[in-house]
């Protein structure tokens, strides 16, 4: 399945990166409830869960401006920035979790990539302050050996830094590594370090379709996912 180039025998796959929001959880309604909560406060009006949807993705910081650009220039963004960050980090942190579900086959999927022996770790845009608690509440921390958001490292997504540290964290070459994402973000993040990736098809890219994504494949769930690199793994050396 996952073919390297430079190699005849593909190296076994010894740990997975996974993504959070559109990945494991969709947390669109908590993203929803916490942007309008944000902008009730400057007297703006609500936007709805679709617009929202192309914005996320790419960190805190890329979609607040996103969003009060739907109202103002490049300075009036920047008068309103931190003020805005502040209302939103309120909000959000109030309510992270509450409107948000797992996406059917996340828990068999990690389970069945723990009993392969696999090593996990997530690495999200998310920062770390919500990433954290939302893992707790939903029942997903204790799969994971490390943890990073958005703001753990001084570069994210699509920066291949957070999986490069992963790496480094499990003492593996890139190519012994998969990374699991729903957007063109995780895709470029996976390449530029050199480890291989799969990507979900029903969360947040962007407003793209996931197969102008380039990947190693399209896989519908986490069990999916495992399915596949327990295969590879049989092939491997
Ligand atoms: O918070 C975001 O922008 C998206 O986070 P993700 O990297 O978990 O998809
Ligand atoms: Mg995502």
């Amino acid at each position: 399945m996952f073919t390297n180039a430079t190699q005849s025998k593909p190296a076994p796959i010894r740990a997975v990166i996974i993504d959070l929001d559109g990945t494991m959880l969709d947390t669109l309604p908590d993203f929803h409830v916490a942007i309008n909560a944000m902008r009730g406060e400057f007297g703006d009006a609500p936007i709805t869960q679709q617009q929202i949807g192309l914005m996320i993705g790419k960190g805190s910081d890329n979609l607040i401006r996103a969003v009060l650009a739907l109202e103002h220039d490049a300075a009036g963004v920047d008068q309103r920035f931190a003020d805005a960050m502040a209302f939103y980090q309120r909000h959000y942190l109030a309510i992270n979790g509450k409107h948000s579900a797992l996406y059917d086959g996340v828990i068999d999927g990690l389970d069945a990539m723990k009993k392969d022996g696999l090593r996990l770790a997530c690495v999200t845009n998310k920062p770390i302050a919500f990433a954290t608690p939302l893992l707790a509440q939903k029942g997903l921390a204790h799969y994971f050996e490390v943890v990073y958001g958005g703001d753990s490292l001084p570069r994210k997504k699509p920066d291949p830094m957070p999986l490069l540290q992963v790496c480094a964290d499990f003492d593996l070459a890139p190519s012994q590594v998969v990374a699991i994402g729903d957007s063109s973000n995780d895709a470029e993040a996976a390449r530029r370090a050199g480890c291989f990736v799969l990507t979900v098809p029903y969360g947040y890219n962007h407003g793209q379709a996931i197969h102008e994504t380039d990947s190693d494949g399209i896989v519908t769930s986490l069990v999916e996912a495992a399915t596949l690199i327990r295969s590879h793994n049989r092939n491997a050396h």
